[in-house]
């Protein structure tokens, strides 16, 4: 049997409180837990902050940092979404070698294990501006061995690696309130729990370079099981002359209530997807979540036919909407039933 992995948590009991420092990054924040230390006042993060991905998740999350007071570095592969965050006062670098170069720590907020690789490894890749003394922290969610493996570039430079995926959408992005997953060099995780403060709500350390990963996977394939659920409540629903609204108003009020239904419901209802969270990127999670229970031999079941439905959702031209409009791939069976 595997041994557990540490686990150490930290939560944010109060909103931190954040200063702004020239050139530094001050916070002062309240915690709940004392495993690992808090920040004491005026404790905090000083160097120069690199940031490397500005989709929906890495935008408001490097913006965070800035308003924070950090020194912060960007680089976006599509380089007109670095123009917000250098009005807010970041700086720009033309390549994630040179923005790593710059920087003592560089984040990455990256589509999938591909482009994860190709940001850290490729050609002028982050790990070419890697040294002794720098940091590289990828919160993009991405399998274990495709962690395992930018881990190991960046650790053969000297440097040190953690990955730390998160968990929350959009606006917990942009309200700081996300939960960092990380794993790896615990000593990074330390030097760097302050800028995880500004962006989140609290912090897991699990141990070894996969288990973050990992966790996010096992986190993820359960919500997109969820929402297929719920689309399927939804449509049956309406089937049965019942007011759909009025179920998400019943859900909401019992055990099964979820921000998730409540936030999505009404939304669904009116068959509007505003992206927060890609239906792209939902697959994609329960893709490598159905290689991660491969090789263990876990039978997945559910998360196989979720699966499915993602897919025939991609298929029928939804994958840049959010996630939630999984509902229309099931309306779509519905007008077209396989023999
Ligand atoms: N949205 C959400 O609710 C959440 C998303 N996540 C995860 O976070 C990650 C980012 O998600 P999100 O911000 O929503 O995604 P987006 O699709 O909005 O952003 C993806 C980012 O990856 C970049 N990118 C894609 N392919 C390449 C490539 N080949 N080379 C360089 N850069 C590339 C994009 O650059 P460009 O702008 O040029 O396209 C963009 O900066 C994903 O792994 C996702 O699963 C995790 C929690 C919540
Ligand atoms: O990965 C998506 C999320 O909402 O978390």
């Amino acid at each position: 049997m595997a041994a557990a992995a540490a686990t150490h948590l930290s939560v944010r009991a109060a909103p931190a409180l954040r200063l702004r420092g020239k050139g530094t990054c001050r916070l002062l924040s309240c915690y709940a837990s004392s495993s690992p230390p808090p920040p004491s006042s005026g404790e905090g993060f000083s160097g120069k902050v690199g940031f490397l991905g500005l989709g929906i998740m890495g935008a408001p999350m490097a913006s965070n940092l800035i308003k924070a007071g950090c020194d912060v570095t960007v680089w976006n592969r599509t380089k007109s979404k670095c123009d917000p965050l250098l009005s807010l006062g970041a700086k720009y670098e033309s390549s994630p070698a040179n923005v790593a170069l710059s920087c003592d720590v560089t984040f990455a907020m990256l589509a999938d294990p591909e482009s994860a690789v190709e940001v850290a490894c490729g050609a002028n890749g982050a790990a070419q501006g890697m040294a002794p003394g720098k940091g590289y922290v990828d919160v993009s969610t991405v399998d274990t061995a495709t962690s395992k493996l930018i881990g190991k570039h960046i650790t053969s430079t000297g440097a040190s690696f953690l990955e730390a995926p998160v968990s929350g959408s959009k606006k917990p992005a942009e309200d700081g309130l996300l939960i960092f997953l990380t794993a790896g060099d615990d000593s990074l995780y330390n030097r760097v729990a302050p800028l995880l403060d500004v962006m989140g709500k609290s912090r897991f350390f699990l141990g070894d370079v996969g288990n973050g990963a990992a966790m996010k996977l096992v986190v993820n394939m359960v919500m997109g099981s969820m929402m297929v659920s719920f689309s399927e409540g939804v449509l049956l629903s309406e089937k049965v002359g019942l007011d759909p609204n009025t179920l998400v108003e019943v859900i909401s009020q019992g055990a099964i209530s979820a921000p998730m239904f409540s936030l999505k419901g009404p939304s669904m209802v009116k068959a509007a997807y505003p992206t927060a969270f890609p239906l792209k990127h939902q697959q994609k999670d329960l893709r490598l979540a159905l290689a991660l229970a491969e090789s263990v031999s876990q039978s997945i079941p559910t998360v196989a036919a979720a699966n499915e439905l993602y897919k025939v959702a991609k298929s029928l031209g939804l994958a840049d909407q959010d996630f939630s409009a999984v509902i229309e791939a099931l309306k779509a069976k519905e007008q077209n039933p396989q023999p």
